[in-house]
């Protein structure tokens, strides 16, 4: 079933074209990953995916993305409920400056959640699906900043969960973690995907493999091949992808 359809989407900072016509089904409940050199757009389409763009100066849209059959940028106005559907995850753990309990609580409270027996029950669950909660849980009010990174990441995707999200996008999510921690996230992310459904983008093409249902190449700009992740990594279609993944650049 398509969770996000994208159609014919252009993104320009400016005069520079940085998306060029870009098609793509995402599906819900699998894990897509977007790979490519540095600068092929691949975090500005992760970012176009729930408008954080809107930020950027001088960048504009064309196209359609459709979440659900509605159109994020014409039919869903308000960002914040469209941030509420689609979460984000970054690079670098950003933890809020407060305790872990205030960190996942901070998301339902925008939005008007404010019992604390319902926050107590968000805050588990989501702490428990980010599989941080039994390290975490006799500790809530510690502040998030003094844990390990992995775990701090962990609880920036428990964070994304509290609101309870659709869609999940992760930037890189485990480029600043040890080995240990990004094996974590990479098995939390196979249990998140019965739930959500998930698009990260990725430098590590082992992790794509090890993680993803689809996968998707850009260079410069294009999509230039999208398929199953086990098809494009040991059949893809085009030159430059198998060039791309055999290490030729990039
Ligand atoms: N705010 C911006 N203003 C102008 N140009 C930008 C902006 N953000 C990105 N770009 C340009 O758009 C292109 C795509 O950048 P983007 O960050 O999406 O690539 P990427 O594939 O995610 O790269 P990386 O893997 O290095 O993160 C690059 O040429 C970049 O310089």
């Amino acid at each position: 079933m398509i969770k996000i359809s994208v159609k014919n989407l252009n993104l320009y900072y400016g005069k520079f074209h940085a998306l060029k016509d870009i098609n793509m089904d995402i599906n819900k409940n699998e894990i897509t990953a977007f790979i490519g050199p540095s600068g092929c757009g691949k975090s500005s389409f992760l970012r176009t995916l729930n408008r954080m763009n809107d930020l950027v100066e001088d960048c504009k849209i064309e196209g359609e993305i459709l979440l659900d059959d509605k159109d994020i940028i014409k039919d869903i106005i308000d960002v914040n409920i469209l941030r509420k559907r689609v979460g984000m995850v970054f690079q670098k753990p950003n933890p809020f400056p407060m305790s872990i309990y205030d960190n996942i609580a901070y998301g339902p409270r925008t939005h008007n959640i404010n019992k604390k027996s319902i926050l107590d029950d968000i805050v588990e669950e989501s702490l428990k699906k980010a599989a941080i909660w039994d390290e975490v849980k006799d500790d809530l009010k510690k502040s998030a900043l003094r844990l390990s990174g992995g775990q701090m990441q962990r609880i920036c995707i428990a964070r994304a969960l509290a609101v309870r999200p659709e869609v999940i996008l992760l930037d890189e999510p485990t480029s600043a973690l040890d080995p240990i921690s990004t094996s974590k996230i990479e098995d939390l992310l196979g249990d998140l995907k019965k739930e959500f459904t998930i698009i990260m983008v990725t430098h590590n093409m082992q992790q794509a493999t090890r993680t993803s249902d689809k996968t998707a190449f850009f260079l410069n700009g294009e999509l230039i091949e999208f398929n199953d992740t086990e098809t494009l990594f040991s059949i893809p279609s085009k030159k430059s992808t198998e060039d791309y993944i055999t290490g030729r650049f990039g």
